[in-house]
């Protein structure tokens, strides 16, 4: 069987992956973890299963969750929009989430759950049901980590707004529309970047946040690890209605210093959790490749995609440097290859993304943070050329699970292929398997057979 399955069975998959058995011990580890959350939220434990946790503050309150689209009474032409999407059935964060997200009053929320699970439809949902197109101001704000985000769930909203009259989007991003002050926006929602959300609130003052009824903080865990995004997408939340607004917090991870900014910016949350994303990366499969220095890394890699048909891939660099001169290569080798990295202009880094998404280029090869959270459904294989280090060059295990949740993106089948050239990067691969409990096994790129069979 090829790398891709059909959609229905991917869902399926998804459902059940995350309605797994228990890992022995994770029981433990999530008890001692809730007990933290507990004090820091003063909220109740009212759902503990191995696949799902809710905390809210009114334990008696039931959760509802619902199977279908058509059960969570959505404006006629948002569900239209939906189905167009192919959709046909809600994710489990979906089914979870979506019932109180739309409930009245609205709730604010803390949601977590594992990259490409579907968080971005969950929250994108919210802001379209509860934005009212004959007021022509800012009713909606989803604040991102990069440009590349803010237009991707653009999109996503584009998409599912098709059958809507009248909405419009304006992305507050360095790069994007520009606004002169005190010229007030008629858009209904604004997606953007939190430094230049603020600008555009405070000092140019083209939307009163005051008017903000749906606040999403998206990827809370890269906003927190980035002081300047985390002060500033606080400064944006003090300026909130406190009473009207429905203020939402989405991450693919957790643990307690996400809770405890979580908590600085969403009151009062409702809390769902899905299964930590640890266990739940048995549809990627995983391999190393020993290597001597990078052009034995290169070689690997050119019988790889010499001898497997490959959807689209991405490629890790550490370096520019490097991402230029694999570029190269592979171009020479007749590879259609694009390019993302920091040193780029933002519409340089938007076309990049647009042209990778549209499929004018099969790989692309980056560096950084502009490909978090990037989703590319036809991703099939992600390669680590270079394994990611932190700041102190220990193995960056986040980093490490975001690079290859590119690919296996919901519920889908997917490939994570990471090249070790020496005791260090060997070290490190082996602190990223001890970290999330799992072997990641060798590859000999030159048997054939060996390689031939990772497309089983
Ligand atoms: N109910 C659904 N049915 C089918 N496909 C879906 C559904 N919900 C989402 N998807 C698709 O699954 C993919 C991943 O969804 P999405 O980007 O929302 O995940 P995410 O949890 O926000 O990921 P990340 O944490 O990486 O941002 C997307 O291509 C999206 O179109």
């Amino acid at each position: 069987m090829g790398i891709k399955e059909d959609a229905s069975a991917n869902q399926k998959k998804v459902q059940s992956d995350l309605a797994g058995a228990t890992v022995a011990g994770e029981q433990d580890a999530n008890l001692a973890e809730n007990s933290l959350l507990n004090k820091l939220l003063r909220s109740e434990l009212v759902n503990c299963t191995s696949d799902l946790e809710v905390l809210r503050q009114d334990p008696s309150s039931p959760l509802y969750s619902v199977k279908s689209f058509d059960a969570l009474n959505l404006k006629p032409e948002i569900l239209k929009g939906v189905y167009l999407m192919g959709f046909n059935a809600p994710s489990k964060i979906q089914e979870t989430a979506l019932p109180s997200l739309l409930a009245e009053p609205p709730q604010n929320m803390i949601a977590q759950s594992q990259s490409g699970t579907g968080k971005t439809a969950a929250f994108v949902l919210t802001m379209l049901s509860r934005v009212n197109t004959s007021l022509n101001h800012p009713q909606c704000l989803c604040v991102v980590p990069t440009f590349e985000l803010a237009l991707q769930i653009g999109h996503v909203v584009e998409q599912m707004s098709k059958c809507m009259t009248s909405l419009r989007i304006m992305y507050s991003v360095k790069g994007g529309h520009s606004v002169s002050r005190g010229q007030l926006i008629d858009a209904h929602i604004v997606i953007g970047t939190p430094g230049t959300t603020l600008d555009w609130s405070t000092k140019l003052k083209v939307f009163d946040l005051k008017k903000i009824r749906v606040f999403v903080l998206d990827e809370a865990d890269i906003m927190m690890d980035i002081q300047g995004l985390r002060d500033q997408s606080i400064r944006l939340q003090r300026r909130l209605s406190k009473d009207n607004c429905q203020m939402l917090l989405f991450s693919a991870t957790y643990n307690s210093p996400i809770m405890q900014f979580a908590q600085a910016v969403v009151p009062n949350p409702l809390v769902i959790r899905l299964k930590r994303e640890e266990e739940s990366l048995h549809n990627i499969k995983q391999y190393f490749i020993r290597c001597a220095n990078l052009q034995e890394k290169f070689h690997a890699l050119s019988n790889i995609y010499g001898a497997i048909s490959i959807g689209q891939s991405m490629i890790f660099c550490h370096t520019r440097n490097t991402a230029n001169w694999l570029a190269e290569r592979m171009v020479k080798q007749g590879h259609a290859v694009g390019i993302l990295h920091g040193e780029l202009s933002v519409g340089e880094r938007a076309v990049a993304i647009q042209r990778f998404r549209s499929a004018k280029e099969k790989v692309l090869i980056t560096t950084n943070v502009s490909a978090r959270g990037i989703d590319v459904a036809q991703v099939t294989i992600v390669v680590n050329f270079d394994l990611p280090v932190n700041k102190k060059g220990e193995a960056g295990c986040e980093t490490y699970l975001h690079r290859i949740g590119r690919t296996g993106r919901f519920g889908n089948r997917g490939l994570a292929i990471n090249m070790v050239d020496g005791p260090r990067s060997l070290a490190t691969l082996q602190s990223i398997e001890s970290h999330f409990g799992r072997c990641i096994q060798e590859l000999d790129p030159n048997d054939i057979d060996q390689v031939e069979a990772l497309e089983e």
